[in-house]
């Protein structure tokens, strides 16, 4: 039995949808992870069935490698693509200058190298997730194990001179133990309600050393593509990228 869509897949899928039609054959893809890029794997699925589009696609999670080896897109890791064509990936917030929160999933150290290594990003997502100032949506930094209360403890001392509302932060979890990324690093959440600055927030993060990368995307994504529930979508372009197609 087919199963039934909620309101927030029709806005994710009908956002894939409109990001797939993006794709032309011969393209190096960037493919994200969490539920929104799930649609778009699932639909580049379709049309490299349906019309024989040739396509290599780079996964950003182990997830999502599974995924698109099921529904028959052909992987390669970013090191034998060399350069992506396109990135088309998920996020947990976006504002009007497509800075994005991603890493809800666990996956934001593999999402951000494969970006950057592409001459287009593409977000896609539902309504709920722009927002006018990012920051309710815990920040998620990837930190390496060893010492890792100790880096915890730095990084909520930094969070102290920063132009944010909360300070907290909290280890993510699997079950009873530490949640642990694809790369091996556990993920730290920062509960700070509001970013003032993103840009310093982030230069801040990645200069301590037990921080590996952290889930703000500054200047990265070319585009927006935003779902409905009416299952139609919107696209927004970043407004401030230079000339440089590349990041
Ligand atoms: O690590 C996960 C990714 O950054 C996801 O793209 C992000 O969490 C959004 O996921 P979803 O599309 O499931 O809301």
């Amino acid at each position: 039995m087919a199963k039934t869509l909620t309101a927030a897949d029709i806005a994710k899928r009908a956002a894939a949808r409109e990001a797939v039609k993006l794709v032309e054959s011969g393209m190096r893809l960037g493919l994200g992870t969490g539920s929104t890029a799930a649609w778009f794997v699932e639909l580049l699925g379709e049309r490299i069935r349906e019309e024989g589009l040739k396509v290599t696609g780079t996964p950003t999670s182990e997830r999502t490698a599974r995924l698109a080896a099921r529904l028959g897109v052909p992987l390669v890791t970013l090191d034998e693509a060399g350069w992506l064509d396109l990135t088309v990936d998920g996020a947990d917030e976006f504002d009007a200058a497509l800075t994005l929160i991603k890493g809800g999933g666990g996956a934001l150290l593999q999402e951000k190298i494969v970006a950057v290594a592409s001459d287009r990003m593409v977000v896609i997502a539902d309504e709920t997730k722009q927002v006018e100032t990012l920051g309710a949506f815990p920040l998620p930094v990837e930190i390496v194990p060893f010492g890792w209360e100790t880096t915890k403890a730095i990084v909520e001392e930094m969070l102290e001179d920063m132009d944010v509302d909360g300070r907290s932060s909290t280890l993510r979890m699997a079950k009873d133990a530490p949640y642990v990324t694809d790369c091996g690093h556990y993920i730290l959440d920062l509960h700070l309600r509001r970013i003032g600055d993103p840009e310093d927030l982030s230069g801040a993060l990645n200069a301590i050393p037990g921080v590996v990368e952290n889930g703000l995307f500054i200047e990265i994504a070319d585009m927006a593509v935003v779902g409905h529930e009416d299952d139609t979508a919107t696209t927004i372009e970043a407004p401030d990228l230079t000339e440089d197609d590349e990041h």
